[in-house]
């Protein structure tokens, strides 16, 4: 059999992506899966997508999420941008989308390569010191720190990752922080599911953005986020206490498209 596949990237975060609206592949096979996202026996990829037929009313599309280890996993923002450009290229969605992914429904729009997501609300946000946690979907921890740039992110993000107080709880993603000027941050992101560094993580810029406002560290309602493979922005309104309207922009775009043979 021939599976038909595209690969697409978002600020370096790379996917799979499989129109599987003709249920061509199963979501339980994890052994594929993990192959296909496999840089050296594979196609290679953070993770990978699968566009499914709509379970919603009124949604275009429906979002299913794997990690390079072969799991179905929370939200990632990336692979939900690239996944709307991939929307479009199907002839799925013109401009704007409206999608149910697991951490619930969103709303998108794209223009040439410039994908923005909306996110979910957030009241949550647990600070300590210079670090904080929330879930933008998926689960981050954030650090505020200094020379992001020089850091082991595989080794330094593996040690809070699988630490005690994360590990019951299925792990959490980990990002770096370093405040460059008003509302700007260099983030570097160590994810859970790849177990290493990615170029970008979309949830993670968003849960750093929120929680840079949420200490003060940033003033504005509009954050840029520089990462090592490119530029995002994240916006919010906060009302009463609770982040709403929060929304994530970046470039997505198509990379290469191929056949897997299975
Ligand atoms: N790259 C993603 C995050 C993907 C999910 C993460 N690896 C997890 O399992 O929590 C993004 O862009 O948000």
């Amino acid at each position: 059999m021939k599976i038909p596949f595209y690969k697409y990237q978002g600020t370096g975060n790379d996917f799979v992506m499989i129109d599987n609206r003709q249920q061509l592949i199963s979501k339980n096979n994890t052994k594929l899966i993990k192959k296909l996202c496999d840089r050296k026996f594979g196609i290679g990829g953070d993770g990978l997508i699968l566009l499914e037929n709509p379970e919603v009313d009124g949604d275009d599309f429906k979002m299913v999420y794997f990690n390079a280890d072969g799991n179905e996993s929370s939200m990632c923002g990336n692979g939900g941008r690239c996944l709307v450009a991939f929307a479009r290229f199907l002839g799925i969605i013109e401009n704007e989308a409206t999608f149910t992914a697991i951490d619930g429904p969103h709303k998108a729009t794209i223009n040439d390569h410039e994908v923005s997501l909306q996110m979910q609300n957030l009241s949550e946000i647990k600070q300590l010191g210079n670090t904080a946690f929330l879930d933008t979907g998926s689960p981050h921890h954030v650090v505020f720190t200094k020379n992001v740039t020089d850091l082991d992110v595989k080794k330094e993000g593996a040690v809070i990752r699988y630490s005690d107080e994360y590990l019951s709880a299925g792990g959490t993603n980990v990002n770096f922080v370093d405040m460059q000027e008003d509302n700007t941050f260099l983030v570097r992101t160590y994810e859970r599911g790849v177990e290493d560094e990615t170029l970008s993580c979309g949830t993670g810029v968003t849960a750093v953005a929120l929680a840079a406002h949420a200490s003060g560290k940033a003033n504005g309602n509009i954050v840029k986020l520089i990462v090592p493979g490119g530029e995002l922005s994240v916006s919010f309104k906060k009302e009463n206490e609770i982040y709403t309207d929060v929304w994530l922009t970046g470039p997505a775009e198509q990379v290469f498209k191929g056949e897997i043979v299975c």
